[in-house]
């Protein structure tokens, strides 16, 4: 018998604690954190892939090539999505083949560079929503709009960040090299910063173009294409709750797609936050009530995996 499936979706930001520790070490230390809680779940039996954000990571790039531009010629967005999932994905590669090492378990981990294919028509090419880099105050971020031609935004009430235009994911073009890879026993590491964008056209061939994906909605296109059983979106809160930060806050131990519904219609999800995890959750979940599917969804901490899975935390989202 085949063993259960999970997309397991890291957030780019889970790897940076705070402005302080952002460098590649501190980076670096965060997954090898994260991996102890992944390789619990390859130790339980699950097969795995691991997608990861890049919304900090990429920024960066972009701004020491836009720092650097009078020697170098400048990184194309596409391209910037590429280098971090190199580097991000040698991370997760290195700590995982290090921790299942650990664990007395032989198994191949591997990276996967890739693309995702997204309409050029997309109207996300007019709205540069996604946001990316560091966070600064309002003046800084303003200065750099005019200074340098950013697109701006307030960003979840954590600050101001430089936005990039967030087209949705339509295809994972390399799915079926993952899935063989899985069937040869490999945890993969995929989708990397959602997956390169890139569009096709009447010949069928492919380009990249200026965007970044949104990790959550390319891990629940995944998580489709691959038929998983599992959907699971690592956070920084145990379990979903409502009324956040309110007294009368509620932790959420299951959901339904009607009461997401209802609680997404009430605006309970921060954008930028919650809201597109639970939203990827639910496209997933909607996708697999279509097609006879059983495939459910889990948002919970990295160090609530275990108890998670047993149904003793995190929140699952069901049918
Ligand atoms: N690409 C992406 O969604 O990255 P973050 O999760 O880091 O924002």
């Amino acid at each position: 018998m085949s063993k259960p499936l999970a997309i397991v979706a890291v957030g780019g930001n889970a790897l940076i604690t705070d402005d302080k520790h952002n460098s590649i070490p501190d980076q670096y230390l965060s997954v090898i954190e994260s991996v102890s809680h992944i390789a619990e779940m390859i130790e339980a039996g699950w097969d795995l892939v691991v997608t990861h954000g890049n919304g900090p990571q990429v920024g960066f790039i972009l701004r020491r090539s836009e720092l650097a531009k009078q020697e170098v010629a400048p990184v194309p967005l596409d391209y910037a999505v590429g280098d971090t999932q190199g580097a991000i994905g040698y991370m997760f590669q290195k700590a995982l083949n290090n921790e299942l090492q650990r664990r007395g378990m032989n198994k191949p981990v591997v990276t996967i560079v890739t693309q995702t294919l997204v309409s050029a028509d997309d109207r996300a090419f007019n709205n540069p929503s996604k946001p990316i880099g560091a966070f600064f105050d309002e003046a800084t971020a303003r200065q750099r709009q005019q200074e340098l031609n950013w697109t701006v935004m307030e960003d979840a009430g954590r600050g101001w960040r430089r936005t990039v235009a967030s087209p949705m994911p339509q295809e994972i073009i390399e799915h079926h090299v993952i899935a063989s890879l899985l069937a040869q026993g490999c945890v993969v590491i995929a989708c990397g910063g959602g997956g390169i964008p890139v569009v096709r056209d009447a010949k069928g061939q492919l380009t990249g173009v200026e965007a970044v994906i949104d990790k959550d909605l390319a891990s629940a296109l995944l998580a489709q294409q691959l038929e998983a059983d599992l959907l699971l979106i690592p956070t920084g809160v145990k379990q979903v709750a409502v009324n956040f930060g309110q007294p009368d806050q509620r932790w959420l131990s299951n959901l339904t797609m009607a009461e997401a519904q209802e609680l997404i219609d009430q605006q309970q999800f921060g954008a930028g936050s919650m809201l597109p995890k639970v939203e990827a959750i639910m496209g997933f979940i909607a996708y697999n009530q279509q097609h006879g599917k059983t495939g459910r969804g889990l948002i919970t901490s990295p160090e609530a995996i275990r108890d998670a899975l047993e149904h003793k935390t995190g929140t699952w989202i069901t049918p």
